[in-house]
């Protein structure tokens, strides 16, 4: 039987219902099966993922089983598990709750610190055919704290010390704590295991800025163990989970929470990125009045050459009933500006971080009194007895009051991470220890099953055509910084 710790497989059933109806809507991920099914070139491939545990993700990693993976997964965030997902992924697709048959999963919704990285490390025991623990050699990350696990405990072996931290030394997290506790622990059991690890590690697929990021970093620093594919800069990854996720989810997480008429009232969008830019257009959408607030005057001409305000939001507060933040910034709407809004004003963020919008600061703002409505939904009341109405406690309203993007979005994100983990996995001899982006043309590719899906005609350049504009007729299509 396979190893697993998940809430609860009764959930599976319901987890299955609808991990099979969005199949129907990653069309990405089932194509790619219906084309590697023959050659299932990750035959041999022992994949450890960290990404969100939720009902997509189980259609991802299907995907990378049918195409011959052995997997083993976490969530990358302690509360995003869906646990009717995580059953569902554990029992598979051929077995049940008494007799499970899917895939390794240790991940449930509100693990603590010490839970996650207990999960996490759980990653790295896949057990070989004659029963030996081994380690991976395939790592599908996201936000990077897979591979950080691996960097850190090959740091520790080098200098054979894992550094006891003072208690009073607050500057490190406690989650750091957590981290070289648990790196202490595994060192103690074998000296060489993470640089074992490494050592298989054919490659790694990293999701998201933050995870590209940290990758960058250890790129510049000469420190990366192995070669890592940046999915998160694919056009038809970041582009589209935030222009079109977010144009789906906003209005979703609105409608939930509150049930707010959006047409005709004035809604502010701070940021114009594709974030607002998906965010302002389902908004105009519902026939609301949108108001951009922006600093880049780029992103702010095309606000205003698609017909809408662009004004600083402290000179329009007081005319929002809806105030939306995706500027990827920080400290954008402070407790003093929400203190001069409408009655009644929504207030939510759909943009990179939790911080944009001061929550410590209006908690803090005298005489403020905080009324739950109902969960990620509350209602802070200042003296003067106006009230703004507060989505997922200002973290993002699209995880908190809805349901993260929808599955077609995610299709096209996860079929670059069955892309990538392929081009890894059978071509790491010509990557170097460095961060790459998948070729346009892949890129291409991912977008030209999801046209197909759609029911889209693609034209065919001819000869002519194509030399005319120096490109090739199956493409590439356009050049290296070309910006869709
Ligand atoms: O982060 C995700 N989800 C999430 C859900 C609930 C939640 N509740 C939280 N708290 C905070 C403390 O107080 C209690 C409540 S934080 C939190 C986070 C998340 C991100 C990307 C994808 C990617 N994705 C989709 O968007 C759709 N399918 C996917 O896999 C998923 C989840």
């Amino acid at each position: 039987g396979i190893d697993f710790a998940v809430a609860d497989l009764g959930l599976a059933e319901f987890g299955r219902k609808e991990i099979r109806l969005a199949e129907h809507e990653m069309p990405g991920l089932m194509e790619l099966r219906r084309e590697y099914a023959e050659a299932r070139p990750l035959h041999g491939a022992r994949v450890a993922g960290s990404l969100h545990m939720t009902v997509q993700t189980a259609v991802l990693i299907e995907t990378l089983v049918s195409l011959g993976a052995d997997v083993r997964w976490v969530s990358c965030n302690i509360f995003s598990t869906q646990d009717h997902a995580a059953a569902a992924t554990v029992v598979g697709p051929h077995g049940t709750a008494e007799e499970p048959k899917g895939v390794p999963v240790f991940a449930w919704k509100g693990e603590t610190l010490e839970e996650y990285w207990w999960c996490t490390e759980q990653l790295f025991k896949f057990t070989d055919e004659a029963g030996n623990v081994v380690g991976p050699n395939m790592i599908l990350d996201d936000g990077g704290d897979a591979t950080l696990l691996v960097h850190k405990g090959v740091e520790f072996e080098k200098t054979g010390v894992v550094p006891t931290v003072e208690d009073e030394d607050l500057t490190v997290s406690d989650e750091y704590r957590i981290v070289l506790d648990t790196l202490r622990r595994s060192l103690a059991e074998d000296p060489k295991r993470w640089t074992t690890v490494a050592s298989d590690v054919r490659g790694v697929t990293e999701e998201t800025t933050t995870g590209v990021h940290r990758l960058y970093q250890l790129a510049e620093q000469g420190l990366l163990l192995f070669p890592a594919i940046n999915v998160n800069d694919s056009v038809t990854k970041s582009k589209f989970d935030n222009k079109y996720g977010i144009r789906h989810s906003l209005i979703d997480g609105l409608n939930r929470g509150t049930d707010v008429l959006i047409g005709g009232k004035v809604a502010v969008v701070c940021g114009y990125g594709d974030t607002g830019k998906g965010s302002v257009e389902a908004l105009a959408g519902q026939g609301a009045r949108v108001i951009v607030a922006e600093a880049d005057p780029i992103c702010a001409l095309q606000a205003l050459l698609e017909g809408h305000q662009v004004a600083r939001l402290e000179d329009v507060i007081g005319q929002a009933d809806i105030i939306i933040t995706a500027t990827g910034n920080k400290d954008i709407v402070s407790a003093d500006l929400m203190s001069r809004t409408k009655h009644q004003a929504i207030i939510a963020n759909v943009g990179h971080f939790d911080n944009e919008i001061d929550m410590a600061g209006l908690g803090r703002y005298p005489g403020i009194r905080r009324l739950n409505i109902k969960p990620q939904v509350d209602e802070w009341v200042f003296p003067d007895g106006h009230s703004i109405i507060v989505l997922s406690e200002g973290r993002l309203m699209n995880l908190g009051n809805a349901t993260g993007h929808p599955s077609f979005v995610m299709s096209n994100s996860f079929a670059n991470q069955v892309i990538a983990q392929v081009e890894l996995f059978t071509k790491h001899e010509e990557y170097n220890k460095d961060v790459y982006r998948l070729p346009k043309i892949l890129d291409e590719k991912v977008a030209r099953i999801h046209v197909q899906a759609l029911g889209g005609e693609l034209t065919k350049l001819t000869k002519d055509q194509a030399e005319y504009i120096g490109v090739d007729v199956e493409g590439p299509f356009k050049p290296e910084h070309y910006r869709y």
